[in-house]
């Protein structure tokens, strides 16, 4: 028999293309061809094209291709629409690119490359999404087109008003998605369009487990959240996680591991806001000063306030942090500027807590790593996140103030990063990190949940693909 070919369609944004690498790693150990077909980064997207150039030097099995594409044709436009229109633009070099391959078994889609439906159908490829946030997210998602034919907008309704969906605890208006609270705008309606096309896949692979999202799944399956639309099925595959190198001495190890190496074991706060996540300067002083009132170690990854991300892209640490604050950290702090190599700090035995903006791959590296998150989501679908890590799942402490960009005071800094470290309760948080870490490798292993729904998207693979006599 031979290998089956699957290409992987990112969209931008190292939150997108991290957990697509790992879903190539993901199909390359089981044997299977992969290419990861990337848009080249536009210039002004540093960040995307240093994570490319990352992940291709830590990931010699998989193939990457670059494709060139068009710039939007609406630059001035919400990132949501440009995104979108770059990736629909991209549709006539990904069509050529797939004509090119001998064959190719499944097109496997990040949930905002919609449009490559269209190439996909033309060239007869089954297409599947990859969803890379939370099952309950997806509920939400794919319920959004048919919650709004008879609601108000978001944005009309009180903010404390719960808004309800099946497979997922009832949400606060003020945590749900920005981008959709304007029934009439048109950020809200190309997301509703991008949600239903994510219905047209063949199927949605999702970076969760069973356990962790048992009504999510619940709903999913039974295909009430499309009520009256194709319901294409869902299999939980994850957690795929970056496992990162193992902590040792290599020469090339980032700074910060081997400052990790020298504190004593689950004392240090790590504090890391994902890929875009930046803080006004009056918002580093309050964490600083939180920080050092606690009296615990800490490491904290720090970009520049976002009004100075484009003139200085390195942080004047001396300037946005409090007066003297990095000389008396010293011994028991470390700031890093923009980047640390998360994947291996997350598992370093130094660290004892993370104080996260609840992006969904920061949390699946949490959980695998068993490590008590305090939450403060920043942006995207994050506050959604922590609903369920906090009501569903329970693993993490919420911080009080930051809702609707609001200042999170130095107290509560403390009393939260003190509350996880010294306490009862934080020591039952790490108790169910365990457990939920625990719960994580059985689904993975070898006849575990994610690995049995796995089989199943192979088997249903192969019987579209006899079904519809797929180009291969
Ligand atoms: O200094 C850093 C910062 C981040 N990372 C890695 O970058 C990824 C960040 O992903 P995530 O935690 O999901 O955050 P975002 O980059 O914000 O990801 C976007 O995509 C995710 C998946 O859809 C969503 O859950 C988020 O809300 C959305 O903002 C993770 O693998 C981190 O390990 C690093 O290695 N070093």
């Amino acid at each position: 028999m031979t290998t089956k070919t699957f290409v992987l369609f990112p969209s931008l944004g190292v939150g997108h293309l991290n957990p697509m690498v790992e879903l190539a790693k993901h199909l390359r150990r089981r044997g299977l061809g992969v290419i990861v077909a990337v848009i080249d980064p536009p210039n002004n997207d540093a960040m995307s094209a240093d994570a490319m150039a990352r992940l291709a030097a830590a990931n010699p099995s998989v193939t990457f291709r670059i494709l060139p594409a068009p710039a939007s044709p609406d630059p001035g436009a919400h990132h949501v629409k440009r995104n979108l229109d770059t990736l629909r633009l991209a549709n006539p070099v990904l069509r050529e690119f797939l004509r090119s391959l001998p064959a190719v078994d499944a097109l496997l889609l990040d949930m905002f490359c919609v449009d490559a439906l269209d190439v996909a159908a033309e060239l007869a490829i089954p297409a599947y999404f990859f969803f890379p946030s939370p099952a309950s997210v997806l509920a939400v998602f794919s319920h959004l087109p048919y919650y709004y034919r008879n609601a108000p907008s978001l944005r009309e309704m009180d903010k404390a008003a719960l808004i309800r969906f099946p497979g997922i605890p009832p949400i606060r208006n003020v945590d749900m998605l920005a981008t959709v609270k304007d029934k009439e705008s048109e950020t809200t309606k190309i997301r509703l369009y991008q949600f239903k096309r994510m219905m047209e896949g063949k199927g949605v692979l999702v970076n969760s487990f069973d356990w962790l999202e048992p009504k999510a799944l619940k709903a999913l399956a039974a295909g009430v959240c499309v009520p009256d639309m194709p319901k294409p099925r869902v299999y939980f595959i994850g957690p795929l996680v970056d496992a990162g190198k193992k902590v040792g001495n290599g020469a090339e190890r980032h700074a910060c591991l081997a400052w990790l190496d020298a504190q004593p074991q689950r004392s240090v706060v790590f504090l890391c806001f994902g890929s875009q996540g930046a803080f006004p300067a009056a918002q580093l002083k309050e964490i600083a000063h939180g920080l050092e009132s606690s009296g615990h170690r800490f490491l904290w990854t720090v970009r520049s306030p976002p009004e100075e991300q484009s003139t200085s892209p390195e942080p004047d640490l001396e300037r946005l942090l409090p007066a003297g604050f990095l000389e008396r950290s010293k011994d028991i702090g470390m700031v890093v500027k923009n980047w640390v190599p998360q994947a291996e700090v997350v598992q370093h035995e130094a660290v004892g807590a993370f104080v996260t903006h609840c992006g969904w791959n920061s949390t699946l590296e949490a959980i695998m790593s068993a490590l008590p998150m305090i939450c403060w989501p920043l942006y995207a679908e994050q506050a959604m996140n922590k609903v369920i890590m906090v009501e569903e799942m329970k693993i993490v402490v919420p911080l009080d103030g930051y809702e609707e960009g609001g200042l999170v005071k130095a107290e509560e800094v403390e009393a939260k990063v003190r509350l996880v470290m010294e306490t009862e309760e934080g020591r039952k948080l790490r108790e169910r990190l365990v457990e939920t870490r625990d719960m994580a490798l059985d689904a993975i292993k070898e006849g575990g949940s994610s690995e049995v729904a796995f089989d199943e998207f192979m088997r249903d693979l192969e019987k579209s693909r006899l079904e519809n006599g797929v180009r291969s």
